[in-house]
């Protein structure tokens, strides 16, 4: 089996891989100033982070078991690796990316490049993996230019926002009838530039714009999220759950009063405790303690505000950060309460495939440490035509959501990409 064959259950062989991180100087400001023009993987936040390039393994899933194979295949890689790591923080040594589907059935992958280049507080290592048979030496670091993406066309997706916004007043009614209490939605948006697309230039722009966020970019998926779905670092566990949302309109001192309005708001108040509890209740076995804040706060990104909880809890097993991804997702931010009746909603009225938008996507290291977030305030390539990105937006709906309150939250929710691709 090659290694990029998809697994849907079984064993697979992982390679024998070499592993050495060292201290390295020169790194950029910014990682992603250093990433090739193809195959670049990234991770960034505040500056800190890792990026990567090159295959030195692969492994594609798909299916009921897709997390389970994933974590397998990476428990036999890192039980095979031979690694010589200089750094010792949480994102040296072994380490790979990836990202999977919302559904069982959309793929989903995990990468180990060749090469990682990481920050963390200040400290900046290499990585280089290479097949037991080859040691690689640390590459010459050199940073890349980005080509400008220009001329950029937006068109609907799967739906037009009139279509999506009767799609929403269906779920309204479908919840009032007692069904389900909260579904999530999504549309799409298509992007198509004159050229190809250089996807390191919306990445920078979505960096330098969403610090706060999480930039990344893996197998032609890339965004800026603002939600971890799980963090694992030495034992501890965190989550930051979000989910209400208000657009900003650029004056201060209106948008703080939005900002209390959103805190006040029992639609947004009850859609974001959906979410919250099934974040809590699938952590909850996980952990021997945990610390769920009884009330949200606001959190302030560029174009919208959302209601967010951080969870944190401290771990009682061994779960890698992957395996606690498994648990949560999908979590009621991005599918509903109850999570069955959602998905088959989701799957009924949607009327689109998601693929790996909504999914987790992250990256985890040999101890099992890591950061998976939600794949939100993205866009995945196209792989057939390098012109063409499609972009995603979702919303929480619950009884008292409007169907053009929402359409407009996701067109809110879309600005990040859109902005990222403009001229
Ligand atoms: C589904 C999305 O957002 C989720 C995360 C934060 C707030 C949300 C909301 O208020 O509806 C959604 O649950 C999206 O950004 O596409």
């Amino acid at each position: 089996m090659s290694l990029s064959d998809p697994v849907r259950s079984g064993r697979v062989v992982a390679p024998h891989l070499v592993v050495r991180s060292q201290p390295v100087e020169g790194v950029a400001a910014q990682l992603l100033d250093h990433l090739p023009a193809e195959g670049g993987l990234s991770w960034v936040r505040r500056g800190d982070g890792h990026i990567g390039w090159g295959v030195a393994a692969r492994l594609d899933v798909a299916g009921g078991n897709r997390f389970q194979d994933a974590m397998l295949w990476w428990q036999e890689l890192v039980g095979a690796a031979v690694v010589r790591d200089e750094i010792g923080v949480p994102g040296s040594g072994l380490v790979c990316f990836g990202s999977f589907g919302f559904t069982d059935s959309d793929p989903g992958e995990l990468v180990v490049p060749e090469v990682i280049v990481g920050r963390r507080g200040g400290t900046t290592w290499v990585t280089t993996i290479s097949p037991a048979s080859s040691l690689a030496g640390p590459p010459d670091l050199v940073t890349h230019e980005a080509s400008p993406v220009h001329d950029v066309t937006f068109s609907d997706g799967a739906r037009s926002g009139t279509d999506w916004s009767s799609i929403v007043a269906d779920a309204i009614k479908r919840i009032t009838a007692g069904e389900l209490d909260k579904v999530v939605l999504a549309r799409d948006l298509i992007a198509i530039a004159e050229q190809p697309i250089d996807l390191r230039w919306p990445l920078r722009r979505l960096a330098a714009a969403y610090p706060n966020c999480w930039t990344f970019s893996v197998d032609g998926l890339i965004g800026a999220t603002p939600e971890l779905l799980v963090r694992r670092e030495k034992g501890l566990i965190t989550s930051r759950v979000l989910a209400g949302t208000i657009r900003r309109t650029g004056d201060d001192a209106h948008d703080l009063a939005l900002a209390a309005s959103l805190a006040r708001s029992s639609k947004d108040l009850e859609e974001h405790e959906f979410a919250v509890r099934s974040v809590a209740d699938a952590l909850k076995p996980h952990c021997k303690s945990m610390n769920v804040p009884e009330t949200p706060f606001v959190l302030h990104l560029p174009n919208v505000m959302h209601l967010a909880t951080d969870v944190a809890g401290v771990a009682n097993n061994g779960a890698s950060a992957l395996g606690l991804a498994a648990a949560l997702h999908p979590s009621a931010a991005v599918c509903g309460t109850p999570t069955d009746v959602a998905r088959d909603l989701i799957g009924e009225i949607e009327g689109m495939e998601r693929g790996r938008f909504s999914g987790p996507v992250g990256w985890m290291d040999a101890a099992g440490d890591g950061e998976w977030c939600i794949a939100l305030r993205c866009g995945q390539a196209d792989p057939h035509d390098a012109r063409r990105i499609r972009l995603f937006a979702g919303a929480g709906i619950v009884a008292g959501s409007d169907p053009t309150a929402e359409l407009a939250e996701t067109n809110a929710k879309l600005v990040p990409m859109r902005d990222a691709l403009g001229d």
